[in-house]
């Protein structure tokens, strides 16, 4: 049995005030630390301009992580090692004072000069944080450093650059953790495990046996209170530049020679290198986009995109894009990949469908009944597991088949709770796995093939709201797949 690595580090935590580092990131520090992944040899540094003290942020992780402690637990000990700043970060005098507090901690919890900077703020600090972090020095340590940043990175690909050039002035590519939470959920990781240990799956993985692949990722809730990012964002830049390009990476492709971060990586940019450049006059043939107007969810009205805020009203930002990707290579030659995301949708669910091409003639059925292609069901969230769709014969006299289902849930298999996205990556960073984080030429590859779908959008004015929330998104959605022949798959 492999033993469990403990990293020893200072995590430095940017808007330790912020909605991500209390949601995320306490919670996930508590778990990898009840879990035995941390041990003593930790501390937390948290910094943002509020004035809070060691006592405050201390009640405030304890409040983070009530959820998942125990009846009577003491977490004394475990908030004992956050330490807070009241800190500027576009103020270099506060710089100082921090490389001489981490030094200190240091000392203190052993940690062997180990330093993680987490920034979990506006992007536009970025920058700033990172060259200020070299320019003071807290980058010489005898252990490592790294940088790890949130979304979103860039804009477009223009701004992506700059602030990679930003970055990378201070900082190497393999000191540098771009996260994209999806790549810390067990499925989605699960997606190389399923197709590369299953000879069943593998050498069918290809445009003579698969006749498409479905890649949905629905959201029951609306802007919230992000308004004011969103709508300069949409859909196409939150969701379809990253988590939904990754996966599609992860699904189209090639068998990497090893489980390495580097050979890993270079099979998901092949993929993202091979995807059709979508032409300006021909958009609309591969990209349609929507907005929620009101509805109902789960028994509940509610508003319309356009009503959530002042700012929003008349808004043609998009609350929801399906898309039609084409992979020019040999292995995907004439297989669509659909994808498509949204807000304000019936259900909170993520889940691929590989849909496999039909047998040539069914004995079983007459011949203008539906016929049920075999599918293969990866659910991402919030069930995890995988559902094979086969037909088999219906019990009883006669010829007649049905359809059935071999369902494997995780959590049923593993007898415990798969951990938390944000905690696996947390992990992974300070352990030096940068396999699950996305490299550069991902991240400008990815944006390369928004930006043409946005600039073309950007020119016409679109006629929002144009789905009620609690359905599955606009109608066009329903038709970019039906033109094919497809539809998409309810489960
Ligand atoms: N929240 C989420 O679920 C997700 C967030 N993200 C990304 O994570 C990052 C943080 O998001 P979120 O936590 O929601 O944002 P918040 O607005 O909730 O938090 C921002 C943090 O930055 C601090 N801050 C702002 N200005 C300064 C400054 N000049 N100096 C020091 N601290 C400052 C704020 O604290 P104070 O006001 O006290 O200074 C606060 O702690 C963003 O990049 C976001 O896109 C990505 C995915 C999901
Ligand atoms: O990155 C983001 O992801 C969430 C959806 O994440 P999930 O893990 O709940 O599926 C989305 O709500 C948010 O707008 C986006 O920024």
């Amino acid at each position: 049995m492999s033993e469990t690595i403990q990293p020893k580090a200072t995590i430095v935590i940017f808007g330790a005030t912020g909605d991500l580092a209390n949601r995320k990131l306490y919670p996930s520090i508590y778990r990898l630390y009840k879990s035995g992944k941390l041990d003593e040899n930790f501390a937390v540094i948290g910094l943002a301009r509020r004035g809070w003290d060691n006592d405050v942020i201390r009640e405030k992780v304890e409040q983070s992580i009530q959820g998942l402690v125990d009846e009577d637990e003491d977490v004394s000990e475990f908030t004992s090692h956050f330490y807070y700043k009241s800190f500027d970060v576009t103020s270099t005098d506060s710089y100082n004072e921090l490389k001489f507090m981490v030094e200190s901690l240091e000392r203190e919890y052993h940690t062997e000069g180990n330093r993680l900077f987490y920034l979990a703020m506006a992007p536009d600090f970025f920058g700033t944080i990172a060259n200020q972090l070299k320019d003071h020095g807290l980058k010489e340590t005898s252990g490592w450093t790294r940088l790890v940043i949130e979304k979103p990175f860039g804009h477009d690909l223009p701004s992506a650059k700059k602030l990679n050039q930003e970055l990378q002035a201070a900082f190497s590519e393999n000191q540098i953790y771009r996260i994209d939470h999806y790549l810390g959920k067990e499925m989605v990781q699960n997606i190389e495990v399923i197709r590369f240990a299953n000879g069943i799956f593998e050498h069918l993985w290809n445009n003579q046996f698969i006749n498409n692949i479905q890649v949905t990722s629905s959201e029951t809730l609306g802007v919230e209170e992000r308004a004011h990012y969103y709508d300069k964002s949409g859909a196409t830049r939150d969701m379809i530049q990253n988590h939904m390009l990754q996966m599609v990476a992860l699904l189209a492709m090639e068998p990497p020679i090893n489980l390495s971060t580097e050979e890993i990586r270079s099979e998901k940019i092949k993929v993202l290198r091979a995807l059709r450049t979508i032409e300006a006059d021909k958009v609309s043939n591969y990209f349609v986009r929507g907005q929620y107007g009101p509805g109902e969810i789960d028994g509940e009205k509610v508003i319309g995109y356009q009503e959530e805020a002042d700012a929003l009203k008349d808004s043609a930002t998009e609350t929801f894009v399906a898309g039609k990707l084409v992979i020019d290579n040999y292995r995907w030659a004439g297989v669509p990949f659909y994808i498509r995301t949204g807000k304000r949708m019936k259900e909170k669910s993520t889940k691929i469908v590989v849909e496999f091409k039909d047998i040539p003639m069914n004995l079983y059925h007459k011949k203008d009944d539906l016929r049920n292609p075999n599918l293969l069901v990866i659910n991402i969230q919030p069930n995890e597991g995988i559902t094979l769709h086969l037909n088999a014969k219906k019990t009883g006299n006669g010829n007649l088949t049905e359809p059935i289902q071999l369902a494997y849930h995780q959590d049923a298999a593993s007898g415990i709770n798969t951990p938390e996205a944000y905690e696996k990556l947390l992990y992974d960073s300070m352990i030096g796995d940068a396999t699950n984080f996305t490299h550069w030429d991902e991240v400008a590859l990815s944006w390369e093939f928004v930006d043409r779908i946005l600039a073309n959008w950007s020119n016409e004015k679109p006629d929002f709201p144009n789905y009620a929330s609690g359905s599955m998104g606009p109608k066009a959605s329903d038709d970019l797949l039906e033109k094919d022949g497809f539809h998409w798959w309810p489960e």
